[in-house]
Parts: C-alpha cells; sequence; structure tokens
C-alpha cells in the first residue's frame, strides 16, 4: 500500500532571463509506517520538494498522489481539503494563526479533522514542553518555542502524513528526543513521516534517507 506518491516531479523557478531547475525528475513513494529522511545541501530542492508533495506549490510537470487521490492539478480549494485529510505540515513558515494562542493553534487542527481530544493538547503541549506557554500569543514566543509550537500544530490531529522541513532546526537535544520518541509513537500506529533534516541524530532513527542533490534524488 502507498500513502504517498509523487511521479517526475519537476519545478522551475525563473527569475528575470535565470531559470533554476528546482526538482529535475523526482519520484518516491511512503508507505504506512514509514520514517523517511530527506537530506541535501542547501539549494538542492528540499523545500520546493515538500511544498509540491502537500500540494502548497503546483510542480510544472509529473504529479502527485495521496493515497489514490490526485492532488496535482486541482483547484487549490480541492488541494486544501486533500491537505486537511492526510497531512500535519511544518515548514520553514512558521504555521501560527498570530491571533490565536498556542493552545488554540494545537486545537484548530484537531477541531478541522473532528477529532479534537483535550488529554492529547495536554500531552503535546507537555511534550512540548510548551505548557507554561499554552495560553501565549505566537508574537510572545521564543525561536525554540516558536518552533516547538509550530511541531505541536502539526502533530495535532495525529495525521496521516507528517511533512516537517527541518524540524529540530531550533530545538534542544531534549527537545529532540522527546520528538523522536513521538515519531516512534507514529511509526507503531502505522502513520508516515518524512522530514528534511540536516539532524544525524533524526536522520539515523529514519527507514531511509533520501538523497537530494541539484533537484534529483541520488539513490533512489
Ligand atoms: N521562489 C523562488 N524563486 C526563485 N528561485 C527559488 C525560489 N524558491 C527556491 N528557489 C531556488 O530553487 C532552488 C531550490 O530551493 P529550495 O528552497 O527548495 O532548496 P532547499 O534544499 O530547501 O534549501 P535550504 O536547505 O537552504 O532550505 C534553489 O536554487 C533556490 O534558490
Amino acid at each position: 500500500m502507498v500513502v504517498l506518491e509523487a511521479h517526475e516531479l519537476y519545478r522551475f523557478y525563473h527569475v528575470g532571463d535565470d531559470e533554476t531547475a528546482a526538482l529535475r525528475g523526482v519520484s518516491l513513494t511512503l508507505t504506512p509506517g514509514e520514517m523517511v529522511a530527506i537530506a541535501g545541501p542547501s539549494g538542492s530542492g528540499k523545500s520546493t520538494l515538500l511544498a509540491c508533495l502537500t500540494g502548497l506549490d503546483e510542480p510544472d510537470g509529473g504529479y502527485v498522489t495521496v493515497g489514490n487521490t490526485r492532488m496535482t492539478r486541482r483547484p487549490e480549494a480541492e488541494r486544501a481539503a486533500i491537505r486537511a485529510e492526510n497531512f500535519g505540515i511544518l515548514l520553514q513558515s512558521a504555521n501560527l494563526f498570530q491571533h490565536l494562542t498556542v493552545a488554540e493553534n494545537i486545537t484548530l487542527p484537531m477541531l478541522m479533522a473532528g477529532t479534537f481530544d483535550s488529554p492529547r493538547l495536554g500531552g503535546l503541549l507537555s511534550a512540548l514542553r510548551l505548557e507554561a506557554r499554552a495560553r501565549a500569543y505566537p508574537q510572545e514566543l521564543s525561536g525554540g518555542e516558536t518552533a516547538r509550537a509550530g511541531l505541536a500544530v502539526a502533530l495535532a490531529a495525529d495525521p496521516p502524513v507528517l511533512v516537517a522541513d527541518e524540524p529540530t532546526a531550533e530545538v534542544d537535544r531534549q527537545t529532540e528526543a522527546r520528538l523522536m520518541l513521538h515519531l516512534e509513537v507514529r511509526r507503531a500506529a502505522g502513520k508516515t513521516t518524512l522530514l528534511a533534516t540536516h539532524s544525524e541524530a533524526l536522520a539515523s532513527r529514519a527507514d531511509r534517507v533520501l538523497h537530494l542533490r541539484d533537484g534529483r534524488i541520488s539513490n533512489e
């Protein structure tokens, strides 16, 4: 069974006369319970790939399917619905609503998925050391707290697929260890996780590491 498939993704950016080929024929498949890391130097296309996989960006060629549903080349509203049902997403741009508190931000994806669960909210706040900041607004958080709150939001609805770009870039080792525990629980429950990461510790826990270089996967 395949939860997420990318087939020959291409993405070009144009600035003036310059063309950057950010993705040049990337294909991958993810199965339930898999944890996959994407590694690659800065500019190799990791963020572009994650945005295309989650339907936040449209590839110029190729397509993405989520379960049996094609994500690519659909109106944004349809992509948003597929996204809400299937993905927890933490990209480099923060995923927090500024007018909601930390606890409210975490609650929102659960409400949207119809799975509000108060003990789960408490568990996420505690696992990510945010209990004392539950009533704070995003602009009152430090960089590390913002990163941890973003992770809690991405994990909130216990999504079939978690997609995270550098989830531990701004967290300390203790929080990284707690996140890994969460990821192990997800794996045991058959949930899929895709992470772009520079963390050796995190990549070493993955079932597979895909190496991205100049918009191509070099080992798959
Ligand atoms: N909006 C954009 N307009 C023009 N070029 C872009 C745009 N976004 C990304 N690029 C270019 O596309 C290439 C891939 O960028 P991308 O952000 O996907 O790489 P990355 O591997 O995520 O890098 P990093 O690790 O630094 O975040 C880079 O050469 C980048 O400069």
